[in-house]
């Protein structure tokens, strides 16, 4: 009847809310009795009306079935490396500035260039596809050009939306790029939980991570403790046929965030080296209580018009540059 789809789409748009704000805005708003209950509501309502069903339903994040293998996909555009420069922080940044100065043609006179500084996951890299707002395939980096299908374990992230949180209109096809991480604190919980199963346990949170993502078994990924920072889009449909463009990188970032992506909280834009200098410091004093791990910062052109005009080189964007940190030493757990 009318009044089951009704509150089935009711319950879907509460429970994504929720979800939203204890798993993206880490600011939940009911306690987790309220969110079970309305979800066994859904399940029940979902269950009695099975012409009801939707892949985007939050009731839909293990699908469950044990794939044979995972499947390749070409990116629709490559996955690029990004540079690194391994000097310490200050010359590290002003070696990039002085970089991007002069390929602009700018005088020492001319305005600083604003750059936006982000932290660098330690984590790997995914490629989340949308199309009409719905994530419908999530691809691993692989050696830039070629990819694994990895979507039955992607849907299980639940700060990854199922559903572009879109009041405005969203881009027909929208490829966003991100981290996909495991937290230190979810990390030694794993491993504290696989040592007591009798288990593997992990070397570090990226390989855990890794591991996790690349399961044959969705219900086994569910169990592993994933996050997400979105940083970036791939394919975007083309403005003429309804897509959409960012004058800056930031805008486009705080974009992701309004879609429901995780955005780095650290994200910010800074003006000429000194800033950039200013961020890498700030970043390696927070690294040690972050509660993931970063391997550096990464700097970027803002504007989209300068990220055009100096383009890229063998495929690696000139515009960007990932800032490392020494290998850290490792810590006694
Ligand atoms: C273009 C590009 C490529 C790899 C990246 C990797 C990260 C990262 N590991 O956090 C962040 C970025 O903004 C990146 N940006």
């Amino acid at each position: 009847p009318q009044d089951a789809a009704a509150e089935v789409q009711a319950l879907r748009a509460q429970l994504v809310q929720w979800a939203h704000e204890y798993y993206v805005q880490d600011a939940p708003t009911v306690p987790d009795g309220e969110y079970d209950r309305v979800y066994q509501r859904l399940e029940a309502l979902e269950k009695a009306h099975p012409e009801l069903h939707s892949p985007e339903s939050p009731t839909q994040r293990v699908i469950g079935a044990i794939l044979e293998g995972l499947t390749p996909v070409r990116h629709a555009v490559p996955m690029l490396s990004i540079r690194t420069e391994t000097d310490n922080e200050a010359s590290g940044a002003q070696a990039f500035d002085a970089r991007i100065r002069k390929e602009l043609g700018l005088d020492p006179g001319d305005p600083p260039v604003e750059y936006v500084a982000e932290p660098k996951f330690d984590g790997l890299a995914m490629n989340l596809r949308y199309e009409a707002g719905r994530l419908v395939q999530a691809t691993t980096r692989g050696d830039g050009e070629v990819g694994e299908d990895v979507t039955h374990n992607i849907r299980t992230i639940r700060q990854i939306p199922l559903q572009l949180r879109a009041d405005a209109a969203v881009p027909p096809v929208l490829e966003v790029r991100g981290e996909v991480y495991m937290r230190r604190d979810d990390f030694d919980a794993l491993n504290r939980k696989q040592e007591a199963a009798g288990g593997k346990t992990f070397v570090n949170p990226r390989n855990a991570a890794a591991g996790a993502v690349r399961q044959l078994d969705s219900n086994i990924t569910a169990q592993r403790p994933l996050s997400f920072f979105a940083y970036g889009l791939g394919e975007v449909t083309p403005v003429a046929q309804g897509g959409m463009q960012w004058d800056s990188h930031y805008a486009m970032l705080m974009q992701l965030r309004a879609w429901g992506f995780p955005v780095a909280p650290q994200v910010c834009v800074a003006k000429g080296a000194d800033e950039l200098v200013a961020f890498h410091q700030r970043m390696g004093a927070e690294r040690a209580n972050l509660g993931y791990e970063i391997d550096g910062v990464v700097y970027k052109v803002n504007s989209r018009a300068l990220q055009l005009e100096l383009g890229f080189v063998s495929r690696e964007p000139r515009w960007a540059v990932a800032h490392k940190y020494p290998a850290q030493e490792m810590v006694t757990r």
